[in-house]
């Protein structure tokens, strides 16, 4: 298990009890989260999930017929809505491009503990191949786009993450029980 706490940790004392996962399409933000919802107890929730439903189709569609900016706007509302019905005891899975978006960051902060799943594209290419429900994947060079995209976002995430964990070596299940380990010295820190 590889961790890497060494980034600025901002106070978390009056942050809500739940688990915001961040991370490139395929580090496992569904997969892990309903592992570590299970584990704790806790609801589950997907930023992806939400946006399909309000807008009544599935995200490929979203992004034909809206485009990117489109999406991101849906996002954004999405962030919008669970902080308006703030939970606790919640695994809130989101969407790879979450952090894209400026004003989502302190959104995301304010839902819970933000833990960034990091993978190599590599391994996020070999996870992602067999699925064609992610749009900004549909070209000749996922690998590639995936490459780039890592580029693109890897100082957001660091900026929106409270920790990061290196999942390329790990089981889903491995990934879930260092997440839910981390966050429970996190709480309990938090409630002392
Ligand atoms: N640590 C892991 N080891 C092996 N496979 C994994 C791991 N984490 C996730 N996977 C697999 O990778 C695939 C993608 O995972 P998942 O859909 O959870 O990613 P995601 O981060 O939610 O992606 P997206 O941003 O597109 O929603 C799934 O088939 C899942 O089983
Ligand atoms: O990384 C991204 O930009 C995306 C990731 C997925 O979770 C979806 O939110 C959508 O396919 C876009
Ligand atoms: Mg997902």
């Amino acid at each position: 298990m590889t961790t890497d706490p060494a980034q600025p940790q901002p106070s978390t004392s009056r942050r809500p009890s739940n688990i915001v996962l961040i991370g490139l399409m395929g580090s496992g933000k569904t997969t892990v989260g309903k592992l570590v919802a299970h584990s704790l107890g806790f609801s589950f929730i997907d930023t992806d999930e939400i946006i399909v439903k309000n807008a009544g189709k599935p995200i490929p569609d979203i992004f034909a017929a809206e485009g990117e900016t489109g999406f991101r706007q849906h996002e954004t509302a999405a962030l919008q809505q669970l902080l308006n019905q703030l939970q606790q005891h919640a695994v809130i899975a989101t969407g790879g491009g979450i952090v894209t978006r400026p004003e989502n960051l302190p959104l995301l902060k304010q839902l819970g503990y933000v833990v960034w799943l990091y993978a190599t594209p590599n391994t996020l290419h070999h996870r992602t191949a067999h699925s064609d429900d992610r749009p900004l994947l549909r070209n000749a060079d996922p690998a590639g786009t995936l490459r780039n995209l890592l580029e693109a976002r890897a100082d957001l995430y660091k900026l929106a993450s409270d920790l990061k964990i290196t999942t390329d070596d790990l089981s889903a299940h491995d990934v879930a029980y260092g997440v839910s380990e981390s966050v429970r010295v996190e709480f309990a820190k938090q409630s002392a």
